[in-house]
């Protein structure tokens, strides 16, 4: 077996990086567990084996100790219950993962299986793991999967999904192990910050997580924030008359588009329109900020936004499309009156009115997890910053059979219009052998039109676009059957298995004959990791596969960025209607992505700067409201400020019955303040890229304006309870929560917030692009600005 581990793929001799590769020391560990032999043990002697071993743990004995013994079980028991005994390149990255690193591996070399040994291990010390899965039915599919191996050793095992009640929820995180999505787990957080008693809580202290598909979670994701809100009463704006405004105004003499930062911005004659019309005066007077910024809003609504681009509208609902994904992403928002405006373009009636209670960036939430682990197929290439983010190191794990897979290099057209011809040829081409094909498209619209087009050409395909989990997966795994064409977005189905002849594998031999997944891209991603895992839909374990990206000098990414301005003209002035195999201009596309790659970084590492101080404030307040929640902090505001009162009520209503109410009135407050403190800080957020013009750094001048903010929070905070303390009526039993106004909101409900292109775009278009700004806002508009600086950030 451990001559598999020798037999390295092509990619892994090109990296010489010493900790990522070095993996003698797993090696040395792995014949330790491979030399123990439990195969003649009975049932019942694994089982005492594994409550020795929870015994020894408990009695403080290392987990690193116990480590070969309890690989060495999993091994044995997961042969016996379900069928699968883990690889040696497996066992080397469970120890990875024990370790508190990611572990790269390809796409099907069974990352579950991979998983049970470290999440074993380290719930044996009844202290609980969460296995973070990619959605919900991954979370569902690995517990039924994987949980009988720990039920069989003695640990419980469950998992969390969206629609779960509380109770089920608390019951699942009581479990030794747990399934959940980083998101669900993250929401059960924020709604424990909302408890007013313990019973309520759902998480216990939080031990070691594994998360699943680390790159996306920890990369793409990170910077979007979890949000919980609640209601309040009040009335919608009307965005009509705003939207009639817009729709008026001219493109390149209204205003200027910016697709590079994905930003739109009025040009001096579209303000002096909007001025007449909506008979404002000046739109950059203080008494207007909230028409400017709900004119924004509209503005990104109405020119940036694209239907079944950027959203889809589904049962009178915006859904956004996830840009890395291509699916709908559950449960996402974006921010302020973005989304509002959005549905208001639609003609639909906003239900995203409430006040945020709490939020968390998924960053923050992970690094909450005393020990982190990551599993994915592609974190290579973002080494560095997991490093530098989350201080996690990356160990790549060599394939269990070498991959066989024929990347093809990519067919480069001049015009979209010849790539799409070319391939749909090619298609027809493919299908006509009985090779099943997976065609990963870049949006919701573009798979529709592919698909239509095949349907024309007689083709029968099944496209997987905005579907629910459960349809993908069946669609995703059905997408190895003979003569199946699958369109889809660039990344749907990860984390799901295509298994050669379908998911039963009956025509397996059938397909690997003709050479197993065909994968066409339809054009290069933003980031090169999609791409790849896209590639990596192919040639799982050793099976045969292809995969080939069509991309034209029209593309969408190419136009963005200008990298086709990297390309000698002469290669794009003219319609070619044969591709351009030229190595030049595939390097210059692959160093146009890498710089795109480059960028996007820079801007996580921005908007990382700008939630820093937040997150840190946020994690202050949660300790502290966790602490008086549990009994933990004593309370004394009250009876050193308001003594003679204080002292009445304790003759009056004693000692426990003050304490009760204190509690009460202080969690409510930590609560309310802490929501307004969110409202405030993202109304600061929104304009304090204007302090570039009066030459301040917004970053500097953000950071200080919210400390200064938090401390006011915290006297308000003090403020509040003894004001309340006062009014109160408190009698033996307690104090009327209705009455004394008390209540937190009656209902709740969550989501993300997905990034707001404006405030995405204007973090570059400060820090690398003054130039623009100063280009485009002309003299008159930088006046009118200047005006309201000072008002936004003091407001
Ligand atoms: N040790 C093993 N013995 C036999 N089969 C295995 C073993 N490990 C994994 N497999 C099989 O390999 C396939 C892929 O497993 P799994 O879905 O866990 O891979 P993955 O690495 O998570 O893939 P993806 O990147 O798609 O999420 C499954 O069909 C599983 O049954």
């Amino acid at each position: 077996m451990l001559k598999n581990i020798s037999s390295v793929s092509k990619r892994f001799e090109n990296f010489k990086n010493k900790e990522v590769y070095d993996i003698e020391l797993y090696k040395k560990t792995v014949e330790e567990i491979n030399n123990i032999n439990y195969k003649n043990a009975s049932d019942t002697e694994l089982r005492e084996i594994s409550e020795n071993l929870k015994n020894k743990v408990k009695e403080g004995i290392p987990l690193d100790e116990v480590l070969i013994q309890a690989f060495t079980l999993v091994k044995e028991v997961a042969g016996r219950v379900v069928g699968m005994t883990p690889y040696d390149v497996q066992k080397m990255a469970a120890i990875a993962l024990h370790q508190g690193k990611v572990v790269e591996m390809q796409t099907g070399e069974g990352k579950t299986l991979s998983a049970v040994m470290p999440a074993y291990l380290n719930a044996l010390s009844g202290k609980g793991v969460h296995i973070l899965t990619f959605n919900d039915y991954l979370a569902e599919r690995d517990f039924r999967w994987m949980g009988p191996i720990y039920k069989f050793l003695g640990l419980s095992c469950g998992f969390v999904k969206e629609n779960m009640n509380l109770e089920e929820r608390r019951k699942a995180y009581l479990k030794d192990i747990t399934y959940v999505t980083a998101r669900e787990s993250g929401f059960d957080y924020l709604r424990d910050f909302l408890c007013t008693e313990v019973k309520d809580l759902v998480h216990r202290p939080f031990n070691y997580a594994i998360l699943d598909e680390a790159d996306s979670i920890l990369i793409d994701e990170a910077r979007i924030p979890l949000v919980i809100a609640g209601n309040v009463s009040e009335e919608g704006f009307n965005y009509d008359h705003l939207i009639e405004i817009v729709r008026s105004l001219k493109p390149n003499v209204d205003y200027e588009i910016d697709q590079h930062h994905h930003n739109v911005v009025l040009t001096e004659k579209g303000l002096i329109k909007i001025e007449k019309v909506s008979g404002c005066g000046n739109l950059y007077a203080s008494e207007n900020l909230q028409l400017l910024t709900r004119l924004n809003c509209v503005l990104h609504a109405e020119i940036l936004l694209k239907k079944e681009i950027d959203y889809i509208v589904r049962k009178g609902k915006i859904e956004i499309i996830d840009e890395f994904t291509g699916r709908v992403a559950d449960k996402r928002h974006w921010p302020d009156s973005l989304h509002e405006a959005v549905e208001a373009k639609e003609g639909l009636v906003s239900e995203t009115k409430g006040r945020i209670m709490g939020s968390i960036a998924l960053q923050y939430f992970l690094k909450l997890y005393p020990k982190l682990a990551g599993m994915t197929g592609t974190a290579i290439s973002v080494m560095n910053e997991l490093d530098r983010m989350y201080q996690l190191k990356v160990v790549l794990i060599p394939t269990n059979k070498p991959c066989i897979r024929k990347d093809y290099p990519d067919k480069i057209f001049t015009c979209k219009e010849i790539k799409e011809k070319t391939l749909i040829l090619e298609i027809k081409n493919i299908n006509a052998t009985g090779q099943p094909i997976l065609i990963g498209t870049s949006s919701v619209e573009e798979s529709e039109r592919i698909a239509t087009t095949l349907n024309t050409e007689g083709i029968k395909c099944n496209v997987l676009n905005a579907k629910n989990d459960w349809e993908e997966a069946k669609i995703i795994a059905e997408a190895g059957k003979y003569g199946a064409v699958t369109v889809s977005t660039n990344m749907a189905g990860r984390g799901i298995d295509i298994k050669l002849g379908g998911e039963k594998e009956l025509d397996r031999k059938k397909v690997v004959t003709k050479g197993g997944l065909y994968v066409i891209g339809t054009s290069r991603h933003e980031s090169s990791r999609i791409d790849n895992q896209l590639r990596g839909r192919a040639g799982r374990q050793g099976d045969p596969g292809e995969s080939k990206f069509f991309i034209s000098l029209e593309d969408d990414l190419i136009k963005k960025y200008e990298i086709d301005k990297m390309i000698p003209q002469e290669y794009y002035t003219q319609k070619q209607s044969e591709s351009l195999d030229n190595t030049m201009i595939n390097r210059k596309i692959n160093s146009g992505q890498r710089i795109v790659e480059g960028y996007n970084s820079d801007i996580r590492k921005q908007l990382w700067e700008y939630s820093y101080v937040i997150e840190e404030q946020r994690r202050i307040i949660h300790q502290k409201r966790h602490e008086i929640l549990v009994d933990r902090e004593p309370l004394s505001l009250l009876s050193n400020k308001c003594p003679v009162l204080y002292d009445r009520y304790l003759d009056l209503v004693g000692k426990d019955v003050l304490y009760k109410v204190e509690k009460q009135i202080t969690l409510f407050h930590i609560n309310k303040c802490w929501a307004e403190y969110l409202e405030y800080v993202s109304y600061i957020r929104e304009g304090i890229h204007l302090v570039v013009i009066g030459k301040e750094n917004p970053l500097h001048r953000f950071q200080s304006i919210t400390i200064e903010a938090f401390n006011d929070m915290l006297d308000n905070i003090e403020k509040d309870i003894i004001e309340t303390f006062i009014k109160a009526n408190v009698t033996k039993d307690g104090v009327d929560i209705e009455k004394e106004k008390l209540k937190g909101p009656s209902s709740t409900w969550t989501y993300l917030i997905s990034d707001s292109p404006n405030q995405f775009s204007r973090l570059p278009f400060i820090v690398k692009g003054v130039l623009f700004s100063l280009r485009s806002i002309s003299n008159g508009i930088v006046r009118k600005v200047q005006e309201t600086i000072n008002v936004v950030i003091q407001k």
